[in-house]
């Protein structure tokens, strides 16, 4: 597909999440998702942090979780739908056959779905894998012509993740998260590191707030493919804008061209 848009106007809904309270936020997302098209400048894309349904409520998570997502899907698509605006859509804990994944679903803006990606690496120092399976297909999809990726929270630690996602095109990173304190260092340096290997943008979206005793910092991210950083969150509740110049990608990749240098078969 041809590339329609070369600026894509992105909005980051840094929010807070109540833990085992889905109606909360529910509510609290579909009035940030409102402030976020009233404001003069309207984005093109919308990112949500992970897990934003249900929080980390991991032992009553088959209670809480999203049937099939069906509920999240009709929400955020019916969304994008009448704002005309393409949503990737945090992450949510979804059932699926008695199984719980950490699911992302995206919207385009007719509201139709873009992608559905479910974490395919669990965090085990919260536990995720005693209740939660893992996806099995990567998150690649086309936003507007561009071809994109997501991964979710913990996926950024592994660096042959979007480096695949890369080599098959990707120009756009998104990550939905909720990464906590003590490690802003290593979401920073991270991110950055995503950004500057592969040469693409990363879109990142952390809640804030706490969940019992961890705190979660946002420090939502935008960074361009030379690792400059577009905009980036304090620790509070807010919708952030930056926007993506999608030439800097091609600039960047001829610059220093490091697809063309590497070397794979020796490694
Ligand atoms: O890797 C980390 O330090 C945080 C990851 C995380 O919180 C998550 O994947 O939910």
């Amino acid at each position: 597909m041809a590339q329609d848009k070369q600026t894509l106007l992105v909005a980051l809904l840094q929010m807070d999440i109540t833990i085992g309270e889905p109606e909360v936020n529910f509510l609290r997302l579909e009035k940030m998702l409102h402030e976020a098209v009233i404001e003069e400048v309207r984005p093109d894309v919308i990112v949500i942090p992970e897990m934003w349904n249900t929080g980390y409520a991991l032992d009553r998570i088959h209670e809480l979780a999203d049937d099939d997502g069906v509920r999240t899907k009709q929400f955020l698509s019916d969304f994008a739908k009448e704002h005309k605006v393409n949503i990737i859509g945090g992450s949510i804990a979804d059932k699926r056959e008695e199984r719980i994944y950490n699911t992302i679903y995206a919207f385009d803006r007719q509201g139709q779905c873009m992608a559905e990606y479910s974490k395919i690496h669990l965090f085990r120092l919260m536990d995720e894998e005693k209740y939660l399976h893992s996806g099995d297909a990567l998150g690649r999809f086309e936003l507007e012509g561009v071809p994109a990726g997501a991964m979710i929270c913990y996926d950024i630690r592994f660096p042959e993740l979007s480096r695949k996602l890369a080599l098959e095109g990707a120009q756009i990173l998104f990550v939905p998260a909720e990464w906590p304190h003590p490690r802003l260092h290593h979401w920073r340096t991270l991110l950055m590191a995503r950004a500057i290997e592969n040469q693409m943008y990363v879109v990142s979206c952390n809640r804030v707030g706490t969940s019992g005793t961890t705190s979660f910092f946002g420090h939502s991210m935008i960074i361009n493919p030379w690792g400059e950083v577009i905009v980036e969150g304090d620790e509070t509740e807010s919708i952030l804008f930056g926007e993506i110049e999608l030439t800097e990608v091609e600039k960047v990749r001829k610059t220093i061209p490091i697809f063309e240098d590497r070397r794979p078969h020796l490694y």
